[in-house]
């Protein structure tokens, strides 16, 4: 029987089944530490530090070798699962593991920024949608075309509502798992929660969040990373 409380749980499940090729790095990115903890710790002590998320599912590459070291994988709050050949299948399967929770969140492990006020934003789409949404930041570039195969301008694409998509995204387990199992059957092209909701017909809403929130994904991104992360310390410690 859920009581209300744990109605109101939710559980995360973190991609970590990368391996971080654009990093250009020795070992998988969400293994590169900042100060004394890696990427993915960093990442899941953001989740944890609100009270409503009370189980994280980290999906990790069957060749995981460094997961097992962290004190994370002592954690009884963390759930191990086997991840896939892509996020899409990696997100999938986290979300087959996760059982009582009507909400699940996903995060990316590479995320390691991620501001609690945007975090409480988020969760609280429950609120406004049966949906789901997705933090994501306005554009504020100039975003151009290029011309297929070439370092050349096709043309100016218009940036009036356009974002990027961030991480954590929020959605009803249910409508999630059956959303990307259908997108992912049919061969569609996913590349986070949202397209797949979208791939179904559904529109998630866009809620806005900071554009410190970065995914460390190539070699200058970690020491902004880091910059950006001191920052939320230093506020906290305050
Ligand atoms: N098969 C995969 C691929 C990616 N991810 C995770 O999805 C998140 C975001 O993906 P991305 O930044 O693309 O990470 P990588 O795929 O590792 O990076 P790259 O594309 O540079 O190899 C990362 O936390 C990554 O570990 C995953 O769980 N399973
Ligand atoms: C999910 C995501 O973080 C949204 O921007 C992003 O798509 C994941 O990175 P990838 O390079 O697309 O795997």
């Amino acid at each position: 029987m859920n009581t209300l409380a744990s109605l109101a749980d939710v559980i995360a499940v973190v991609p970590a089944a990368g391996i971080g090729s654009r990093m250009q790095a020795t070992c998988p990115k969400q293994y590169l530490t900042i100060g004394q903890h890696t990427l993915l710790e960093h990442s899941i002590a953001r989740l944890f530090s609100h009270p409503a998320i009370k189980q994280v599912i980290v999906a990790l590459s069957p060749d995981d070798q460094h997961f097992a070291s962290l004190p994370l994988a002592r954690d009884p709050r963390v759930l191990r699962v086997t991840g896939g050949e892509t996020r899409a299948e990696s997100v999938l399967a986290g979300l087959q593991a996760a059982q009582g929770s009507a909400w699940v969140l996903v995060h990316d492990a590479a995320r390691p920024c991620l501001h609690p006020d945007d975090l409480q934003k988020l969760l609280n789409v429950r609120e406004q949608s049966h949906v789901g949404g997705i933090l994501a930041a306005p554009v504020r570039d100039t975003m151009k075309r290029g011309e297929p195969g070439k370092a050349a301008v096709a043309h100016t694409v218009e940036r009036d509502d356009l974002w990027h998509a961030l991480t954590p995204q929020f959605f009803p387990h249910a409508l999630l798992t059956a959303c990307l199992t259908r997108a992912l059957t049919e061969g569609a092209t996913i590349t986070d929660e949202a397209s797949a909701l979208e791939y179904c017909g559904y529109h998630p809403l866009l809620v806005s969040g900071r554009s410190d929130n970065i995914k460390v994904t190539r070699p200058e991104d970690l020491a902004l990373a880091a910059f950006y992360l001191s920052q939320i310390q230093l506020k906290e410690s305050a």
